[in-house]
C-alpha cells in the first residue's frame, strides 16, 4: 500500500475525532497522528514522565500534547490545562512510516460557508500593561514581563480543518505547525520558537524575542531589520532571555554549550525577531522533560524574575493562557523528542475561535507600540480563519 498523499491526511484529520499534526520548519520533522491508544489530562510535567512508563512496549509509537503555562485553570476545558495522547495511527511523512492501526472516521464534513460573525478584542489591553509598566520603572529589579492579550472570533459555521491545514501549511512556512485536535476542542499554533529539541544526546533551543513588523519592500524591511538589531530596548529584551536560558541550561548540568554572542534576524511573514540558536550536550542522567520544565517559561514568555512574571501575568490578563505560551510538541519512544513554544496560536470550538499574542514588557515601554505589535502577532491566525470565510471545497 502507497503511503498517503498530503491531502489524504489532512482529509484523515479532519474526519477524526482526535488528531495530531506537528511539522518543523527544517523539514526534518512532519507527522500526523490519528485516533488515541492512550491520553493524559490536565498533565504536569511530572505526571507525563510516570504516564510514558505505563504506556504499551509492544508497538512502540511518540506521543504529542503540551503543557499550560501555568497553573490557572482554563474553565471547561481537557485540552488548555495540559494534554498527552499517544495516536492510534502514526504517519511519519518524512520517512514514509506508519505505526499503529487505521482508526475509524467518525466525522462529517457538510459544506463550509462561514462568516465572521462578531471579534471581541481587549482594547483596554494597554492601559492595563501600563501597570506594569509603571510598576517597573519603580522597581529596577523587576525586568521584564511578558504580557498576552486574547482575541475572540465568533463563526458562523465549524472550521474546515482541512483547508485550515492546507493554507497553515502555504502561509507559514518559516513557521512550526502544531494542530491538536481532542473532540471538540482543536489547539493551533505557527510558532517560531524552539523551547528544545533533543536528538541522540544532542540538545537545541533558541532565544527569539525583540520584534520589529516586516517592510514593504526589501529595502525597508533590511532597514527595519537593522532598526531592531540595534535598538537597545530589544537587544536587552533579548539579552535577558539569551542569558537566562544559558544559566538554566548550566543549572542543568548541560556540557558543550554554545551560545553565539550576537543575534541574528529571524523573518516571518509579519514579523521579524532578534534570534539567537543554542546548542549543547545532555548530562546521562537528564531528558527531554527535565530540560524543558528547567526551561518554561524562558523570559521570552515569562519574564524575570520569573515569580514576579508569572504573579503579574496571573493579575493583568484577564484569563488563563491554557496552552498559548506553553510547551507543546512530542517525544519519541527512545525518549528523544521537541518541543515548541505555543504561541501566534489560537483555541477553536463549537464556532468560537480565541486568538492569543503577546509582547514582552520592559520599563521603557510604550503600551500603545507594544499593543501594535501584538496585533501583528495575531495575524496568522486570524488569516487562516478570514481564509475560512473565502472557502470554495
Ligand atoms: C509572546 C509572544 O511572542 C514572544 C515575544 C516576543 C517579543 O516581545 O518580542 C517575541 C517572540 C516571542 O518570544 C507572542 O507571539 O504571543
Amino acid at each position: 500500500m502507497g503511503f498517503l498523499t498530503e491531502e489524504e491526511l489532512q482529509n484523515t484529520f479532519a474526519l477524526a475525532s482526535d488528531a495530531v499534526y506537528f511539522a518543523t520548519p527544517d523539514g526534518q520533522t512532519k507527522y500526523y497522528g490519528f485516533g488515541k491508544q492512550a491520553e493524559l489530562i490536565g498533565a504536569s510535567f511530572d505526571q507525563v514522565q510516570e504516564w510514558l512508563t505505563t504506556l504499551k512496549k509492544d508497538e512502540p509509537k511518540p506521543v504529542f500534547g503540551g503543557f499550560a503555562f501555568d497553573d490557572q485553570q482554563v474553565a471547561d476545558s481537557e485540552l488548555m490545562n495540559g494534554y498527552f495522547m499517544q495516536p492510534a495511527i502514526v504517519y511519519d511523512v518524512v520517512n514514509h512510516k506508519s505505526i499503529g492501526q487505521p482508526i475509524d472516521l467518525v466525522r462529517h464534513q457538510t459544506s463550509f460557508n462561514t462568516t465572521i460573525k462578531q471579534v471581541t478584542d481587549e482594547n483596554d489591553w494597554p492601559v492595563r500593561i501600563q501597570e506594569a509598566i509603571d510598576d517597573m520603572k519603580q522597581n529596577k529589579q523587576h525586568a521584564k514581563v511578558v504580557l498576552g492579550r486574547q482575541c475572540q472570533v465568533a463563526l458562523s459555521d465549524p472550521l474546515d480543518e482541512k483547508q485550515l491545514l492546507e493554507k497553515l501549511q502555504s502561509s507559514q512556512s518559516t513557521s512550526y505547525h502544531f494542530v491538536l485536535k481532542h473532540c471538540d476542542e482543536l489547539f493551533v499554533s505557527a510558532t517560531p520558537e524552539r523551547l528544545v529539541k533533543i536528538t541522540n544526546g544532542q540538545l537545541a533551543t533558541a532565544a527569539v524575542a525583540g520584534t520589529i513588523k516586516r517592510g514593504t519592500d526589501v529595502v525597508s524591511d533590511q532597514a527595519l531589520a537593522d532598526t531592531l538589531w540595534h535598538d537597545a530596548k530589544n537587544r536587552i529584551e533579548h539579552e535577558t532571555v539569551v542569558a537566562t536560558i544559558k544559566e538554566r541550561l548550566q543549572a542543568a548540568q548541560v556540557q558543550a554549550l554554545t551560545v553565539p554572542d550576537e543575534p541574528q534576524i529571524m523573518k516571518n511573514p509579519q514579523v521579524q525577531h532578534l534570534y539567537t540558536p543554542i546548542t549543547g550536550q545532555l548530562a546521562p542522567d537528564s531528558n527531554l522533560l527535565q530540560i524543558a520544565s528547567a526551561l518554561h517559561p524562558t523570559p521570552a514568555l515569562g519574564g524575570k524574575p520569573r515569580d514576579w512574571a508569572l504573579a503579574e501575568i496571573a493579575q493583568i490578563e484577564k484569563q488563563p493562557r491554557g496552552l498559548f505560551s506553553g510547551p507543546i510538541g512530542m517525544i519519541d519512544p527512545d525518549g528523544d523528542g521537541e518541543f515548541i513554544v505555543g504561541i501566534r496560536s489560537m483555541w477553536y470550538r463549537e464556532n468560537l475561535a480565541t486568538l492569543f499574542a503577546g509582547a514582552g514588557i520592559l520599563a521603557d515601554s510604550d503600551a500603545q507600540m507594544e499593543y501594535q505589535e501584538t496585533a501583528l502577532k495575531l495575524l496568522p491566525m486570524m488569516n487562516l480563519l478570514k481564509e475560512q470565510t473565502e472557502n470554495d471545497g
